[in-house]
């Protein structure tokens, strides 16, 4: 619960990010997330240094009416890892649960680069539809680009934000009480009371 409270997306990010060796490590725990089938339908390409130009200016080219924009926001992190969904189109286990699998795998990650003080947010926006950045990044007609995990030290004033508070969730949950005595009717269902939770 500690970590659920104090995770938050951080937008400034800076020097340090975890190297190769400590993300791969991060991410073979990531790995264990649940995953129907075990098929790990994902793959990532870390982004770092001047490389990042590269992405995001291929980005730009497609979008030129925001190519400004978007070229400033290339290094906002040092380490922009690209989640690529690679999910087995004709596979028994449907696409969406491909596609759930991978994005348990990647909560557990970003509380785990959370855990060891790293920041994290998962940015989308033109990356994912970019036909230039897929062809430099070598993305291929079967994978689609999920956005980018940013991953850096918090260094931001939002960093100083308290714990977060946890949300209603009261409409979001309720109780099923089957009526048993009535054959073909409906069910009912009621709301189930919490109290405020603390770790
Ligand atoms: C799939 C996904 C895509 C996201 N894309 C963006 C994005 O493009 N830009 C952005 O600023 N935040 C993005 N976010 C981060 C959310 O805005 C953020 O999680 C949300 O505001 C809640 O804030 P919190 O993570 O601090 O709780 C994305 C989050 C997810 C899960």
């Amino acid at each position: 619960m500690t970590a659920i409270l104090t995770r938050k997306s951080e937008l400034s990010l800076t020097e340090p990010a975890p190297d190769d060796e400590e993300f791969g490590h991060l991410l073979q725990g990531a790995a264990t997330a649940p995953d129907h089938g075990r098929l790990r339908p994902w793959r990532w390409i870390l982004v770092r240094g001047a490389s990042r130009g590269v992405v995001w200016e291929a980005v730009a080219r497609d979008v030129p009416e925001r190519s400004e924009q978007i070229l400033r926001g290339g290094d906002r992190a040092p380490l922009r890892a690209i989640l690529i969904f690679k999910p087995q189109r004709a596979h028994k286990i449907p696409e969406w649960e491909q596609l759930a699998a991978t994005v348990c795998m990647t909560h557990a990650l970003m509380l785990l680069l959370h855990e060891r003080g790293y920041g994290t947010i998962w940015r989308t926006g033109q990356l994912c539809t970019s036909v230039s950045a897929r062809r430099v990044l070598g993305v291929t007609a079967e994978e689609e680009i999920l956005g980018s995990l940013d991953i850096g030290s918090k260094g931001g004033p939002e960093s100083a934000a308290p714990r977060r508070t946890l949300p209603d969730i009261a409409d979001r949950v309720s109780r099923f009480v089957p009526r048993v005595t009535v054959p073909g009717g409906s069910a009912s269902f009621s709301t189930v009371p919490f109290s405020s939770v603390t770790d």
